[in-house]
């Protein structure tokens, strides 16, 4: 289907039968899939209703029927909406700050979840759409006690917003200070075989005698979120990652010298003699590997702990002088009641200029390139990110809208 541009309800008023709600017309807006036209209205919030949709079949000239659906984003009569392709509709939230204002609604698609609303025979569903960042998620592999988890840790504490942790699963045993879902999942042999052959999980190994596997759903959590996912796996794993449809980048990270990996492990005293000795053995298995592989692009040497973090902050990007050349998004800002979102090709325009700001006025440009698919009823987040905030200097009689 070509793309159809947003249109107000009142402009569709002679198409529609006398059930629409005067009361909650001009906060309407509406568009046109296929044979139905999808309003939503912004119902006054003081009314307590929320932000829903109705349907009008074209066909049969009929209301599918003219109950309030949907009750997933707040109260707020003042929303744009855009299509943005055959079942996807963006609905752009004003007087909200902007990691606020995104709403997906999902249209017209069979699937049974938890979160659908059925509606005859037609299901729409809400989601909340995410402003994230949609780079590549990092592979980080090593030998046990290189400090993987010390340099990751670092990450995601200077960058919590920007960085997600995929919490694997492992049939090994906690130690002392991890946490079930948040260090792993941790789980039972038979369990994760079990879910291993279900499919759900993107790789797997054996490693030090365990089962360690990373689940689809551990990444696509971190992808919802906005974030970056980071994944810590050994070789076998990156090798399988590889292989899969997941685009990543893969770092190797490497002991200054066997001894002081060895010393790091007995330091860290989170494993028996007997076990430090298998990893100790496995650990030159896999420096052999890592530095032959091909698969690693990045070897990191971590013998100094912040000079290690430095370069790999560099190898992402994030070291003080690339992040101020790059243009980031100010997540923060008010997005004001007065706005109007259009779709230029693969950009999503969303102009908040008004008439007394009109000199001021402010243009974020959304690359919907990035848009992330998702499964029917889930939509996995928005995960849009603006790649050119523009302000000022824009004139509005070129805007399409
Ligand atoms: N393939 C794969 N390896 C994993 C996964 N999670 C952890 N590992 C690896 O399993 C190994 C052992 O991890 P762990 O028991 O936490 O010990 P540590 O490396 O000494 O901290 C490490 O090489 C991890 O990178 C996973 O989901 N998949
Ligand atoms: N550059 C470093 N210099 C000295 N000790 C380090 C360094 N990096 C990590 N460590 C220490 O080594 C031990 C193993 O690190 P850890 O992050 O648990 O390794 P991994 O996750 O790769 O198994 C920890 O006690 C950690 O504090």
């Amino acid at each position: 289907m070509g793309e159809t541009p947003a249109f107000f309800a009142d402009n569709l008023l002679g198409d529609f039968p006398k059930k629409v709600d005067s009361k909650s017309k001009a906060n309407e807006t509406a568009i046109v899939v296929g044979s139905k036209i999808y309003v939503i209205n912004g119902v006054d919030p003081e009314s307590g209703s929320t932000i829903g949709v109705r349907i009008f079949d074209k066909t049969s000239g009929e209301w599918i029927n003219p109950i309030v659906l949907g009750t997933k984003p707040e109260p707020s009569k003042h929303h744009s909406a855009v299509l943005l392709n055959d079942d996807r509709v963006l609905v752009v939230r004003g007087n909200s700050t902007f990691s606020e204002c995104f709403w997906f609604l999902e249209v017209g698609t069979p699937f049974v979840s938890e979160q659908e609303n059925t509606l005859g025979n037609e299901v729409v569903a809400w989601s909340k759409g995410v402003l994230g960042n949609v780079e590549k998620p990092i592979v980080i592999s090593g030998p046990s006690g290189v400090g993987k988890g010390t340099l990751i840790s670092k990450l995601m504490k200077e960058f919590p917003s920007m960085f997600g942790f995929s919490v694997s699963h492992t049939t090994r045993a906690p130690r002392e200070k991890e946490q079930n879902g948040i260090h792993y999942h941790f789980t039972d042999r038979t369990v994760m075989e079990r879910e291993i052959k279900d499919g759900k999980f993107l790789e797997f190994a054996s490693v030090h005698g365990n089962l360690y596997g990373t689940s689809v759903e551990a990444v696509k959590v971190v992808a919802d979120a906005g974030k970056r996912c980071i994944l810590d796996i050994d070789v076998q794993g990156a090798r399988s990652v590889k292989a899969s449809t997941l685009d990543a980048i893969f770092i190797f990270v490497s002991p200054p010298s066997f001894e002081e990996l060895e010393k790091r492990l007995r330091a860290r005293a989170t494993e028996t003699e007997e076990q430090i000795q298998k990893r100790l053995r496995n650990a030159r298995a896999e420096l052999e590997q890592g530095k032959s592989s091909g698969l690693f692009y990045h070897i990191l040497v971590n013998d100094d702990l912040e000079t290690c973090y430095e370069k790999l902050k560099n190898i992402l990007c994030l070291s003080e002088d690339v992040k101020s050349a790059r243009k980031t998004f100010p997540e923060s800002i008010d997005l004001s009641i007065e706005h109007s979102v259009s779709k230029i090709d693969q950009n999503l325009l969303i102009n908040c200029s008004t008439a007394e700001h009109e000199k001021a006025s402010n243009v974020y440009v959304l690359d919907l390139s990035l848009l992330k698919g998702g499964a029917p009823g889930r939509t996995r987040g928005l995960n849009m990110y603006a790649n050119n905030p523009l302000a000022g200097d824009v004139n509005r009689d070129n805007q399409l809208s």
